[in-house]
């Protein structure tokens, strides 16, 4: 695609598909863990094992794609890529893994105007409601965009260990993923801005262009330090609890 199709609003989505690309291939470091988080258990699976389930109960995903390390074969190992396609061209940062899958869904038949959901194996949290929601609002958006979280605290700028100012928070939103844009202008967005950028949004942003916001509703923040593994094994129990409650006599009627 040229940079005059970049910068074009795509105002048809008859055609495209929407593909699903989960970069797997992080070390974990802040996790503390033995071994890499997305393999860690949490609720009685491996971590990852919650967010392809989520993906795999997403009514209208053309195909879901994993992007591991080289040479890492946790999930076959583990019978986890049974309904999920994965490569092991993970690179050194997430930015890399998610630019080597994306030339990856090229050869699954993914076309340039398909839409790819870009998606953190370490939010297991996420449901197939919240991409759902994502995959709604952006669908016929001419841009894509983003799940984010608003701020919910009051906002500090710290130099040297002290506030040096509190800044306005009422625009401000917490990234989240999925982020979903159209394949092509996203493959060229992450090559213009390099392997450091931590988000999609962030290379499409580079391009004059503006993702859409759409709140999750619901948990989704990103197993990342050792005490997210325990708060989000407790969200993923009390919805467990939730599910298996019978139902009361207004909502069985
Ligand atoms: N080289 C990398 C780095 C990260 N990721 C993935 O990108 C997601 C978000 O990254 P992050 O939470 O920062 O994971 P890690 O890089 O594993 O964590 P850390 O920075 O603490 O090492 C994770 O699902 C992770 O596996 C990836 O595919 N390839
Ligand atoms: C993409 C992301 O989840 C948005 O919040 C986040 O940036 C990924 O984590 P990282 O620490 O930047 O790799």
């Amino acid at each position: 695609m040229t940079d005059t199709a970049l910068h074009q609003p795509h105002t048809s989505s008859t055609a495209a598909r929407f593909w699903a690309l989960i970069p797997c291939a992080g070390a974990g470091a802040r996790a503390g863990a033995t071994g890499p988080k997305q393999y860690q258990a949490l609720a009685g699976r491996p971590l990852v094992a919650h967010t392809l389930a989520a993906f795999a109960a997403t009514p209208g995903l053309a195909g879901i794609l994993v992007v591991v390390a080289p040479g890492d074969t946790t999930l076959e190992d583990q019978g986890l890529a049974e309904s999920v396609h994965v490569a092991d061209c993970g690179g050194a940062s997430r930015a890399a893994s998610v630019g080597a899958g994306l030339g990856v869904l090229h050869t699954l038949g993914a076309q340039p105007q398909d839409w790819v959901l870009v998606h953190d194996a370490a939010r297991c949290l996420i449901t197939p409601a919240q991409i759902q929601r994502l995959m709604a609002a952006c669908a016929d958006d001419a841009v894509g965009g983003l799940l984010a979280q608003p701020l919910a605290d009051t906002l500090k700028v710290g130099t040297a260990g002290r506030v040096s100012a509190t800044l306005e928070r009422s625009d401000k939103w917490l990234a989240q993923t999925p982020q979903m844009f159209r394949l092509a202008p996203l493959q060229q967005a992450l090559q213009a801005s390099g392997p450091g950028v931590t988000d999609e949004a962030s290379a499409i942003e580079a391009q004059g262009l503006q993702p859409l916001l759409v709140a999750p509703e619901g948990a989704n923040f990103k197993v990342t330090y050792p005490d997210d593994f325990a708060l989000a094994e407790a969200v993923l129990r009390a919805r467990q609890a939730a599910l298996a409650a019978p139902a009361t006599p207004r909502e069985a009627a």
